[in-house]
C-alpha cells in the first residue's frame, strides 16, 4: 500500500529536522510543502500572523480545531509559557497518528493534548472531561463549514470569556463566507482582518481575528 502525502511529510521531517527542535520541524514541513508536495499547513507567512497573535495573548489554555499534520500545533506550542497547554482536535485517525508523531518529534508533547474526534462532539466535553474553564485562544482551521457552528457552540458551552481571541484561517481561500458574515455582524465580537497569501502559493488569502467582548 503506497504511502500517504502526510506520511511523506512526516518522513521528510524525521530525516531532515532535529529532534526536540520545533523550529526545525516547522522549517522542514515548509521546505517539503513548498518544493515537493503542497499541503494545507498554515505555512510561514500566515504562521507569522499566528505567532504574533499567540505571543500577544500569551494564552494559558489554547484550542486548535484542525490538527492535520501538527504544523500549527507545533507552531503554537513552541510559544507557550511553562504550564500553558494546547488542546488540538483532529477528526481523521490517519492525520491524528501523523500529528502525534510530529508533535513528539518536535518535543512539545508535554504542552499538547491531541484529541481525536469531531469538533461538535469534543467542544461540549472540554469543561468536564478536559478540565477547561475558559479558552484564552482558539485557532480555527478545520472544515470551513464548521467555523460558524463551532463558534456558536463555544459560546453555548461558556468556553469564551471577555477577551478570548479566535483566529480563523482561510478567510479568502477556500473561504468561509458564512463565518465572515456571522462574526463581523455579531456585536459580541471585535474583528480584525489580516491579509496574507495562501500557504506556499501567490494566491491571496487572509486570517480573521475575533475578540469576544463577553
Ligand atoms: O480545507 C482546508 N482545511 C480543512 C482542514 C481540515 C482538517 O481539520 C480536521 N477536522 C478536525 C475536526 C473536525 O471536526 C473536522 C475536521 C480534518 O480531519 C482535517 O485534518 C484548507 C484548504 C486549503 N486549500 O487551499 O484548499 C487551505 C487551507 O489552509 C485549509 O485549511
Ligand atoms: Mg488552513
Amino acid at each position: 500500500m503506497n504511502q500517504s502525502k502526510e506520511q511523506r511529510i512526516l518522513n521528510f521531517v524525521l530525516q531532515n529536522a532535529v529532534r526536540g527542535d520545533p523550529c526545525s520541524v516547522i522549517d522542514a514541513i515548509d521546505t517539503y510543502c513548498s518544493q515537493k508536495e503542497w499541503a494545507m499547513n498554515v505555512g510561514n507567512e500566515k504562521g507569522l500572523i499566528l505567532d504574533k497573535t499567540v505571543e500577544e495573548i500569551n494564552p494559558s489554555v489554547a484550542l486548535e480545531l484542525g490538527t492535520y499534520c501538527g504544523y500549527s500545533a507545533v507552531r503554537i506550542a513552541r510559544l507557550l509559557k511553562a504550564g500553558a497547554r494546547l488542546l488540538t482536535v483532529e477528526f481523521n485517525p490517519e492525520f491524528a497518528a501523523i500529528a502525534k508523531q510530529m508533535i513528539e518529534f518536535a518535543g512539545v508533547q508535554d504542552k499538547v493534548t491531541l484529541i481525536e474526534g469531531p469538533s461538535e462532539e469534543i467542544i461540549p466535553q472540554l469543561k468536564k472531561k478536559y478540565e477547561v474553564d475558559t479558552l484564552d485562544f482558539v485557532f480555527v482551521d478545520h472544515w470551513k463549514d464548521r467555523y460558524t457552528p463551532d463558534t456558536i457552540l463555544l459560546q453555548e458551552c461558556s468556553l469564551l470569556r471577555k477577551g478570548s481571541v479566535l483566529l480563523a484561517d482561510n478567510i479568502i481561500v477556500p473561504g468561509a463566507p458564512e463565518f465572515v458574515n456571522y462574526i463581523r455582524n455579531n456585536p459580541r465580537f471585535q474583528c480584525t482582518n489580516y491579509p496574507s497569501h495562501l500557504e506556499y502559493m501567490k494566491v491571496q488569502d487572509a486570517m480573521e481575528k475575533a475578540v469576544f467582548l463577553g
